[in-house]
């Protein structure tokens, strides 16, 4: 090669390797403040520690003498796609796109001065591959699971089943009927039972599309591998189980007036229940916000002060349903009305009937984004 030509080389490695590692750090960024994943964050920050040591074959002094950012055609090319990105994932994409790219290019030049670079460019790159598709699926992962929770109407609370196979068929009948999110509540049993019914139902709930809530216990449902938790006002706070949780999974917290919906709206959280509405069987109360409480979330939801989805909860059933919907709230956790397998879809149905009569005011991808952004 000529002196112009290996100075040519020279300028191509420099904008590349500057382009790739500042790829890997917005991705980085993304596996730390969006997912809060540290295995990720620590893969993406060794590949870009690995690039700049494999840089280091090159003279940094030659390398930034090469630089004529001035003299660049390229920087006056932009197209309208590089000038705005959708959302989160857009951002992560095109910085997995621009980052493959750049470390390609670095390899392709490095083979005209020094193979040996070449090849342990190579090997970044297949590294990052792996990491790059980890994070993708992450990240659709995580916004999966918050547009699911939006678009949810109806929510089971569940008990533990004697065996795995009552415990697919007690799942495959709600999701047959419907149900969006189903929650695994028994205070009756021991630890091992509850995480094996939770690692078992995490995988027949993904299957068959539904959320897999654990209650009470964050430590279960990662250890499972469900979408999430749901605690109440007496247990670890919301924003110290975040760190536990990761941003993917779900937290719910329970409310009983409407100062606990503000403060929860201050959280973290997901979701809301918001209860009790009405006596039940399933579990005792002296007190009962009833309906009033859930207008006063209705209306907070109208202002815009609550954008968290609030499902009713508390003794709600076929005969009261309608009572949930006419204070303006369109989604509800239930026990005891899907307990029985007689009926079960029919009774679902007309729930979700009356319920969709209230329409959702937070669908908007860009309001989930929002959220995201906030935290
Ligand atoms: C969706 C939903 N809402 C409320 C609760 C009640 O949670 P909590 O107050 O922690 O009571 P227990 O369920 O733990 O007895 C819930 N589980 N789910
Ligand atoms: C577990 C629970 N928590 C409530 C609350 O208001 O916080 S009401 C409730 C029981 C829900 O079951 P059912 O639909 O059978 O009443
Ligand atoms: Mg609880």
């Amino acid at each position: 090669m000529t002196n112009a030509e290996s100075r040519t080389v020279l300028r191509i490695l420099d904008a590349n390797a500057n382009r790739a590692g500042e790829g890997l750090r917005t991705l980085e960024e993304s596996a730390r403040f969006i997912l809060d994943d540290l295995c990720l964050t620590d893969c993406l920050k060794t590949h870009r520690h690995d690039l700049a040591v494999a840089m280091g074959r090159w003279n940094r002094l030659q390398l930034i003498d090469s630089r004529d950012t001035p003299g660049d055609v390229g920087t006056q090319v932009t197209t309208a796609s590089e000038q705005s990105r959708a959302d989160l994932s857009a951002v992560i994409a095109a910085a997995t796109t621009r980052t493959q790219q750049a470390l390609r290019c670095l390899e392709e030049y490095g083979k005209t001065s020094d193979p040996a670079f070449a090849a342990r460019i190579e090997s970044i790159r297949y590294q990052c591959y792996a990491t790059f598709r980890e994070l993708e699926l992450k990240m659709a992962g995580s916004n999966t699971r918050s547009r699911k929770l939006r678009d949810a109407r109806l929510y089971a609370l569940i008990a533990c089943e004697p065996n795995a196979d009552r415990l697919e068929a007690r799942i495959a009948e709600l999701a047959d009927a419907q149900v969006d999110v189903i929650q695994l509540r028994d205070p009756s049993v021991d630890d091992r039972t509850l995480f094996e019914q939770a690692r078992i139902g995490a995988a027949i709930a993904k299957q068959r599309e539904v959320l897999w809530i654990i209650n009470d216990r964050a430590d279960i449902a990662v250890a499972a591998d469900a979408d999430g938790v749901h605690v109440g006002q007496e247990e670890v706070p919301v924003d110290a189980l975040r760190g536990v949780m990761g941003r993917e999974r779900l937290i719910g917290l329970s409310t009983h007036d409407i100062e606990q919906v503000h403060a929860a709206a201050r959280t973290t959280a997901d979701y809301i229940g918001c209860g009790p509405t009405f006596p039940g069987k399933t579990k005792s109360f002296d007190h009962f916000p009833g309906c009033v409480f859930l207008k006063q979330v209705s209306d907070a939801e109208q202002t815009g002060e609550l954008a968290l989805p609030a499902f009713a909860i508390g003794g709600i059933g076929l005969d009261n349903v309608e009572q949930v919907s006419q204070a303006g709230i369109g989604r509800v956790a239930v026990t005891g009305a899907l307990a029985s397998h007689e009926g079960l879809r029919q009774t679902a149905s007309t729930m979700r009937e009356i319920l969709e009569r209230v329409p959702f005011r937070l669908t908007a991808d860009s309001e989930a984004v929002g959220s995201v952004l906030e935290r």
